[in-house]
């Protein structure tokens, strides 16, 4: 696991658009060296904000959209077209502007798909869907992600790994069904932390002074995972805290 390197921007609108342009460059470089390139997105605020500046970017063109896998940390498990699904705020932002393959967009199950509101088998299904496009030699069944990108809580939350409930310490499963959210909508489906881990580089992104007591407990050591979720968040080759600096006010000494 790579040790967090701190990234800090003036403001909220430009650490969208510096995260914006640091995934751009992130993506054309990955594709110069493999041809294809695997992102995870995030909800949120800044999550869905610098997928609009990376859509008003006119540096987007550089990269070979149609050889994009777009994957999501977590979801709220609602119907297809409700307005808080994360996929649904993305594909607005973003998606829908660029040429990709509607192939390789993989977001996760809603509870009016094939498995209806049964949360436990919409998990199951997604994790197949991991598992198919996993290589032999990622570490988990899941596919090593370029990117993976993560909104935090408040409460120090990241994906639908919420403080004090179990999904944090989930070490077999790649995606679990989530009950009981403190953060409405109840019902979610999340990555785990071991999916998390294996991802190359897993960039945080966080805003506002409500978000500095999270990082600071995402960065201190010794945080327990299950007080602080946030704390898991580590990638293989590089580790990025990109905030403003209202979230990065408290920063452990
Ligand atoms: O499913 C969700 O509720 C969101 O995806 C959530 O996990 C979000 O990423 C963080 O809470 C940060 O969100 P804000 O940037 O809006 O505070």
């Amino acid at each position: 696991m790579s040790a967090p390197k701190i990234i800090v921007h003036a403001d909220a609108d430009l650490l969208a658009r510096a995260v914006a342009a640091r995934l751009i460059t992130r993506i054309v470089d990955v594709q110069a060296e493999r041809g294809e390139a695997s992102i995870v997105l995030t909800g949120g605020t800044v999550g869905i904000a610098l997928l609009a500046e990376v859509a008003a970017s006119p540096a987007r063109d550089a990269v070979d959209w149609a050889k994009v896998d777009v994957w999501w940390g977590d979801e709220r498990f609602v119907p297809e077209g409700d307005a808080d699904r994360n996929a649904l705020q993305a594909r607005e932002a973003l998606l829908d502007a660029v040429p990709l393959d509607p192939a390789r967009v993989h977001p996760m199950p809603a509870s009016d798909g094939p498995d209806g509101d049964d949360v436990e088998a919409a998990a199951v299904r997604h994790a197949a869907e991991l598992r198919a496009a996993a290589k032999p030699e990622d570490p988990v069944e899941a596919p090593s992600f370029d990117v993976l990108m993560l909104g935090v809580g408040p409460d120090a939350h990241i994906a639908s790994l919420f403080p004090g409930l179990p999904g944090v310490l989930e070490d077999k499963r790649t995606v679990i069904g989530v009950h009981d959210s403190p953060k409405p909508p109840p019902t979610r489906v999340s990555l785990t932390v071991p999916v998390i881990q294996a991802a190359r580089e897993v960039w945080v992104v966080a805003a506002g002074e409500g978000k500095a007591e999270a990082i600071r407990l995402g960065l201190a050591t010794g945080t327990s995972p299950s007080e602080a979720p946030v704390s898991t968040a580590r990638g293989r080759t590089e580790t990025l805290y990109l905030l403003d600096r209202a979230a990065a006010s408290r920063l452990p000494g």
